[in-house]
């Protein structure tokens, strides 16, 4: 456990809500890569939370080479040293000149600050970001505040709410 906790402030993503997120994000980014017409060369996702996101601004941008790069940073709400467990083929990414990193959210932004050593020409995009962090992010669509906690909605499910006035209580 550490200070983070308890994050008293809860923002929950829908489905609908990161699909309507990430195609504002793929807007921003159209016509920024560096190739012909502003073209992406390839668009790499922080696993596991960047693969929705990636997968829907690929789709808008006519990306179709997409890879991955594993950071592990958290274990539930507790985070740890961050660390890479797998990358993309290094001759593909190079100096990261034309990458398009995508991520879910920038929060400390420790997990960002490890990719950008490895591809510091790569753009680095995410869907939310948290004050702390943004600066290690190029484009974001939102933010919200340092203590709140984002849910997504492939970490939740759905289920009975009781009613503010209980018949038991
Ligand atoms: O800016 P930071 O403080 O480093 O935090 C942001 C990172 O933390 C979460 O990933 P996590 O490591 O929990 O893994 P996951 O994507 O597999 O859930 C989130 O998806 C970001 O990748
Ligand atoms: O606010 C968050 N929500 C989900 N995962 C996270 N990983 C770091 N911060 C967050
Ligand atoms: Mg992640």
């Amino acid at each position: 456990m550490n200070d983070r906790l308890p994050h008293e402030k809860g923002f929950h993503v829908s489905w609908d809500q990161i699909h309507r997120d990430s195609r504002a994000l793929a807007w921003r980014l159209d016509h920024k890569g560096p190739g012909e017409d502003g073209a992406w060369k390839a668009i790499v996702a922080i696993t596991r939370g960047g693969m929705a996101p990636a997968m829907i601004v690929a789709r808008e941008l006519d990306v179709r080479t997409v890879d991955t790069i594993s950071v592990k940073s958290y274990a539930h709400q507790d985070q740890h040293e961050a660390e890479v467990l797998k990358k993309p083929d290094d001759a593909m990414m190079g100096d990261g000149t034309g990458i398009l990193v995508v991520d879910d959210l920038v929060d400390t932004g420790r997990t960002l600050e490890l990719v950008r050593k490895l591809y510091p020409k790569a753009h680095f995009a995410c869907i939310y970001a948290k004050p702390e962090g943004a600066k290690q992010t190029d484009d974001y669509v939102t933010t919200v505040s340092q203590d709140t906690w984002i849910f997504f909605p492939w970490d939740m499910a759905l289920q009975y709410a009781p009613p503010y006035r209980g018949t038991d209580a």
